[in-house]
């Protein structure tokens, strides 16, 4: 994510550490390489002008002149900064409404609203047990109903249908009405773009915002279109009040522009931001977070959150109460483990928000962890339910056997066997009661909500 402006950030305040003190040249010359990174960006020019100016009176002052490692204290600055710029702090999704709550969807084509509508969709069926109705109003493309029909389907929630040759307007109340009708607790209402902005298009959304008053009306926006993104999202704010941006393809080659932008052109707070296709690359936006990301800082709590979602808790569970049991940990349960780590949905995701910066993650990406696990998965499978749970009798010759069986040399087979000899100490210790204080302690740092209800 923004790897560029990661990298050149990263650069500036590199030259800094370790420096006993900061110059006056130095500050000035570092602040100078900022808003060579932030234009570099594509960041709208106010906002870089505010950015470098904030960071520089600040930096001149005595807390970093004076500190003992200014370096760090350079760092801590720009990351405020920058956390600053990117909006602050969390706003989360407004739902407080009458049900159904409304959401309008805004953007231009090809922004990624009809995908952004299928991931909100299942994140708040999946994470807020709410039922969920969605509606097109693109009565232009009948290609836009039939994809909404299909992302519907796909994450699971309930589809009102409309037609080319109805009315928006008449759409979106008969939507209305439907979700009353089932007790639809939010009704999501997507909306048709055009590839620029045009009054055409801005008459028919405000007409839509005056008939549906929305709660939240959720501009949708290309991070690839950089600044401009931010442009557009201030045409849309100029005729209906924006609640909140979603920052789509995140997880391309943006250059970041978009993001530090949004919020300052607009005043509407970026409220999540797509990281993919799938229907659950959807993450809410914090700010400070991706701030952490971008300095190379990572974003550890942001993996253990994923990680708690995507963990089957009642696997996890089970596994707990094998490792009390006679029987303990053994091979079969290793391989439970790397297939929930599988389902963990994309190693990359996982490594972005790992501390150490992109050239961490590029040497991490190399060692591809993806690959690793099917290995260790395929040599399990070939061993017999014998084997897998006890596997310190497994003979050399049977090891050889296994090494055919998935492809692999012998000593993958040993590295495996030591691995997993590793994986059962490490279980063993956590078993006294370690892992259950662990979880508690996590379940008490996440947000309400957060936690798997399964
Ligand atoms: N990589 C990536 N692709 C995305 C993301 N969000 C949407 N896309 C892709 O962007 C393309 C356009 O998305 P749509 O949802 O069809 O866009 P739209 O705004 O509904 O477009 P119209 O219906 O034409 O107005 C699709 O190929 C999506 O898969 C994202 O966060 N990451």
């Amino acid at each position: 994510m923004f790897e560029s402006l990661s990298q050149r950030l990263s650069g500036v305040l590199d030259s800094l550490r370790g420096q006993g003190r900061l110059t006056e040249d130095q500050i000035n010359s570092a602040a100078r390489e900022l808003r060579m990174a932030l234009l570099e960006a594509d960041v709208a020019l106010p906002v870089i002008k505010g950015f470098v100016d904030a960071v520089k009176a600040k930096a001149l002052g005595a807390e970093i002149t004076q500190s003992l490692t200014p370096g760090q204290a350079f760092l801590r600055l720009v990351q405020q900064t920058l956390t600053d710029t990117l909006g602050g702090e969390v706003v989360p999704l407004n739902l407080r409404a009458q049900p159904p709550a409304i959401l309008l969807m805004a953007g231009l084509q090809g922004a990624g609203k009809t995908t952004t509508v299928g991931k909100l969709a299942k994140l708040l069926k999946e994470r807020e047990k709410k039922s969920v109705l969605v509606v097109s109003c693109d009565v232009y493309r009948p290609a836009a109903i039939e994809q909404l029909r299909i992302v519907a389907g796909q994450v699971g929630v309930e589809f009102f249908p409309s037609e080319v040759g109805q009315s928006p307007q008449a759409i979106a109340r008969a939507a209305v009405e439907q979700a009353k009708k089932t007790y639809a607790d939010v009704l999501i209402v997507d909306t048709a773009g055009r590839t620029t902005v045009d009054e055409d298009m801005m008459v028919e959304l405000a007409g839509l915002h005056a008939a549906l008053d929305p709660v939240e009306t959720l501009f949708v926006v290309d991070a690839m279109t950089g600044q401009d993104a931010a442009k557009t999202a201030r045409a849309f704010a100029d005729r209906v009040p924006l609640t909140g941006v979603v920052l789509t393809k995140a997880d391309g080659d943006s250059r970041g522009g978009a993001a530090l932008s949004v919020r300052q052109v607009t005043g509407a707070p970026i409220k999540y931001i797509g990281v993919g296709e799938k229907s659950d690359k959807l993450e809410v936006f914090h700010p400070d977070r991706i701030a952490a990301r971008i300095l190379g800082q990572g974003d550890m709590l942001g993996l253990i959150e994923e990680t708690v979602q995507r963990v089957d808790a009642e696997k996890a569970a089970k596994l707990a109460a094998k490792l009390k049991s006679k029987k303990g940990f053994d091979l079969a349960d290793f391989r439970e483990q790397m297939l929930q780590m599988q389902n963990m949905g994309g190693f990359d995701s996982l490594l972005e928000k790992l501390p150490g910066g992109a050239n961490l993650q590029a040497q991490l990406k190399n060692a591809n962890p993806e690959k690793q696990v099917k290995r260790t998965i395929a040599i399990i499978n070939s061993m017999t339910a014998q084997e897998r749970q006890f596997p310190d009798l497994i003979k050399a010759s049977r090891k050889r056997r296994i090494a055919a069986g998935s492809g692999v040399e012998v000593q993958q087979v040993n590295q495996l066997l030591r691995q997993f000899d590793q994986t059962r100490d490490m279980m063993k210790k956590m078993a006294g009661g370690g892992m259950a204080k662990m979880m508690r302690s996590l379940a008490g740092k996440l947000p309400p909500g957060m936690m798997p209800r399964r």
